[in-house]
């Protein structure tokens, strides 16, 4: 009762008065945009109002925020747009090439994760790398870039991902066929690539991806950290949050249940491996975790910050990608051909480089992520003042955010038929022979894996498992939707991409031709 009288207390006394005092202060601060005069008078344009700049509008699309942003952002002549927030505060969004290479490239050390982003996601992600900047930041890289090299990408392919296909997903896929039963594709991908994160970057198998496909407490308390954390981020005012989180109630105090949770859960698998460490002298292979707490940083907070950070790079991105791939394939069956065609070409169990050389199967992945990309937005906030390539003021303290999904989706960028899913984009033939080459596209105007010196890590990575796995599937078997027709799925994003209600299917053994 006295956490909510108070909340009661400061919303209805307090607010108003704080109101006053930063209206004028927003008025006289405002920093001025250029693209506001080049958008037509004719365009749905959020309203904004003092004080509150075009919360209203931003309440009332929520659930749609991607696909409005999106909108909004293309309908600007130079594809980036300024949104209003409450007290004077402003974000900008893009979708401008130039525009994402200035901020993600050339200016970076202006265009940081900044106190904004970090204190949001903070009880959640603590100081792992998502989260940090400068010298951290470079100290976590530099030791888990290890885990990236081809050595590591070998063992991953041709032991990790393998056995959990051949000795988990498989099994767990035949027999839903056997029995016409209906499975949720993006939880039984969410679990694989689970497990996968955990033995490649811990040396630990969660076995996440089991026959009874149980859920486990870890699994849905970090789902719900995720989901509350990123809320965070459409308050009216952070103030409300973070009163709300004082008073340990509402979805803070779930927050703070799921929170602990998860760090449990983290911390087990570093005292595990704390203790494995001071029992042997050497370890027969060195995963990211032994790495970090042979480093001299063994802080236990430390290392389950670490630890939780690469989570949810591992078990979001490329189950969020998988996801909205086999959609995709079911609405262009000829382009599932081709697939097959390739995938029939290379050996039942390929090595690295086999997988490697997957290039039509490498780039429908990449269509896919295009039009659905894992990471649909990502901001930064502004260290200083600035001007953008296009002329945009940017103000000190601005969040400037790379629209990726609408960059997908945008005509200027990738013409007339860019709705179209069309692998092709992404190929060309190979003078003289039959084979494909794949060409890869600037990173600014596809930063799918962002660009410039924070460039995902796990690029790599991601590829090559995704290939194995989209192998290993569908060369013996087709995936169904079980969605009625002419429903779209919806897509939604917390952190990373989901596809609304996860992906019910139906899986058939794939006749041979
Ligand atoms: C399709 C799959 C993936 C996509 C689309 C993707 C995308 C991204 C994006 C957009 C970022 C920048 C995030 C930010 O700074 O706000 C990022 C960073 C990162 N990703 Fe990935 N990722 C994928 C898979 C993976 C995997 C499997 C790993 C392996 C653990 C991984 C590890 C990382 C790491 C460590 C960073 C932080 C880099 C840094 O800040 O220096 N990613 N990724």
């Amino acid at each position: 009762m006295l956490p909510q009288l108070l909340a009661s207390f400061f919303l209805f006394f307090c607010f108003p008065l704080i109101f006053f005092l930063l209206r004028s202060l927003t008025t006289s601060s405002a920093p001025k945009t250029t693209n506001k005069k080049l958008l037509p008078a004719s365009t749905a344009l959020p309203k904004s109002y003092p004080l509150i700049g075009s919360h209203l509008d931003i309440k009332a699309n929520f659930h749609r925020r991607i696909q409005w942003f999106s909108d909004l952002v293309l309908l600007s002549p130079t594809s980036t747009f300024t949104l209003h927030r409450p007290l004077g505060e402003q974000q900008i969004f893009t979708a401008n090439p130039a525009v994402v290479q200035h901020i993600l490239k050339t200016h970076f050390p202006i265009y940081q994760k900044g106190p904004n982003v970090t204190t949001t996601v903070t009880d959640f992600l603590g100081n792992g790398i998502f989260n940090i900047d400068g010298d951290a930041w470079k100290f976590q890289r530099q030791i888990a870039s290890h885990q990236f090299n081809t050595k590591s990408l070998r063992q991953f392919v041709e032991h990790v991902v393998d056995t959990e296909l051949n000795h988990r997903l498989i099994p767990i896929l035949a027999t839903a066929a056997s029995q016409n039963q209906i499975l949720d594709l993006e939880d039984i991908l969410q679990r694989f690539a689970f497990d996968n994160i955990c033995k490649i970057a811990f040396g630990f198998d969660p076995h996440h991806l089991s026959p009874s496909l149980e859920q486990s407490k870890f699994a849905q308390a970090f789902e719900e950290a995720t989901q509350i954390s990123s809320r965070r981020f459409a308050y009216l005012l952070p103030i409300i949050w973070k009163i709300q989180k004082l008073l340990n109630f509402g979805s803070e105090k779930r927050l703070r249940e799921a929170v602990s949770e998860v760090r449990e859960f983290a911390k087990n698998i570093v005292r595990e491996k704390k203790r494995e460490l001071s029992e042997k002298s050497a370890l027969e292979s060195v995963d990211m975790l032994s790495r970090f707490l042979s480093s001299g940083h063994s802080d236990e907070d430390f290392v389950t910050d670490i630890v939780i950070s690469f989570i949810l790079a591992g078990k979001d991105t490329t189950s969020a990608a998988l996801t909205w791939f086999f959609w995709l394939l079911w609405k262009n069956p000829e382009e599932e051909e081709k697939i097959v065609k390739e995938i029939r070409e290379t050996s039942e169990a390929p090595g690295y480089e086999e997988v490697k050389d997957m290039v039509y199967t490498h780039a429908a992945l990449s269509e896919s992520m295009r039009l659905y990309p894992p990471v649909p937005l990502d901001t930064k906030e502004a260290m200083e003042d600035d001007v953008l390539p296009d002329g945009t003021v940017v103000k000190k303290g601005s969040r400037v955010t790379y629209h990726v999904y609408a960059m997908g989706r945008s005509e200027k960028l990738w013409g007339p038929d860019w709705a179209e899913y069309k692998p092709e984009r992404w190929l060309e033939r190979i003078e003289g022979e039959k084979q494909w080459r794949y060409v890869g596209r600037d990173p600014f105007r596809y930063p799918v894996f962002q660009a410039g010196p924070r460039v995902c890590l796990g690029k790599e990575m991601a590829y090559m498992q995704m290939k194995r796995v989209v192998g290993g599937i569908m060369r013996r078997f087709k995936v169904v939707p079980a969605i009625e027709e002419g429903v779209e799925p919806e897509f939604i994003s917390f952190l990373t991409a989901k596809m609304k209600g996860g992906f019910p299917v139906r899986i058939q053994e794939r006749i041979q031709t």
